[in-house]
């Protein structure tokens, strides 16, 4: 592309990726985790209006269960979502790793920024979708939103049978320590490049990114953007969608 026609920043188009192909182990039994209901809909429907929320983001790519594509595009088909978002399902992997990479295999060319949002925090508000998409237009190659921890943490030797007593270690300093949610933003190129060159498990795509050396954005996240873990996340979400139709005054 010459630099005449190439987008400036502010105009290149946006997607998102939401990996929702895990099975929620640690939720306990039951349909995937994306699939499962927050007061009534789709723990995935709601990350998805979450992202769709944002002006910006014009295509949505849905990262579904390996066996559960059309049953997803049955439940976009079901529900309100805004027009002005296109959106796209592939079927997703056996880690998020690789379901990331599957629906960034499914990205449109036009696509120069991407975000990674999980399907198990449904609940991230706009202004901080907005506030990762400015960050990667300010030129940051990896944006990650992050919170102070709440509580002192503690490095230990980890025992060999779960539950077992361990060696603590040391006390990292907590003041710069930073939990991280998503959405994660990138700059396409950056993104893709990392999926290519780390083969390495790892939990989150901002980290692939430190490993090939360009400097992670950390930008401010938000209380609301949990991730959907274990069975008391799904009182806490529901508790938040309660208040937040109590304040809408409906
Ligand atoms: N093979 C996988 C595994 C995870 N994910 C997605 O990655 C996000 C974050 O993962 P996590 O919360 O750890 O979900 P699960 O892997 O489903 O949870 P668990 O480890 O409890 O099974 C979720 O939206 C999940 O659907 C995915 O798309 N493909
Ligand atoms: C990407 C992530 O949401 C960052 O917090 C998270 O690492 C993915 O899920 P997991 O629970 O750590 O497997």
């Amino acid at each position: 592309m010459s630099d005449e026609s190439r987008p400036t920043p502010a105009q290149t188009p946006v997607a998102a990726v939401i990996p929702a192909a895990g099975r929620g182990v640690r939720l306990g039994p039951g349909a995937p985790k994306a699939l499962r209901a927050l007061n009534g809909t789709p723990m995935l429907i709601h990350a998805i209006r979450a992202l769709a929320a944002s002006r910006h983001v014009s295509l949505v790519v849905v990262v579904a269960p390996p066996d559960g594509a059309a049953e997803v595009k049955s439940l976009l088909d079901a529900h309100a979502l805004p027009d002005r978002t296109d959106f796209l399902v592939v079927p997703g992997g056996e880690s998020r790793q690789e379901s990331v990479r599957l629906g960034l295999d499914a990205l449109p060319p036009q696509y120069g920024i991407v975000l990674v949002h999980d399907a198990a925090r449904p609940l991230v508000p706009v202004d901080t979708v907005d506030a990762v998409i400015e960050a990667v237009r300010d030129g940051a190659p990896a944006v990650v939103p992050v919170l102070p921890l709440a509580d002192t943490v503690k490095e230990v030797e980890p025992a060999a049978v779960a539950g077992d007593p361990e060696a603590v270690l040391a006390t990292p300093e907590r003041a710069r320590l930073r939990a991280v949610q998503t959405p994660q933003g990138f700059d396409r190129e950056t993104l893709v490049r990392a999926h290519e060159t780390v083969t390495e498990n790892v939990t989150d795509d901002a980290s692939m990114v430190e490993q090939l050396g360009p400097t992670v954005v950390a930008v401010p996240g938000h209380e609301e953007a949990f991730k959907v873990t274990r069975p008391l996340d799904l009182v806490l979400a529901e508790a938040v969608l309660a208040r937040r139709r109590l304040n809408d005054g409906f």
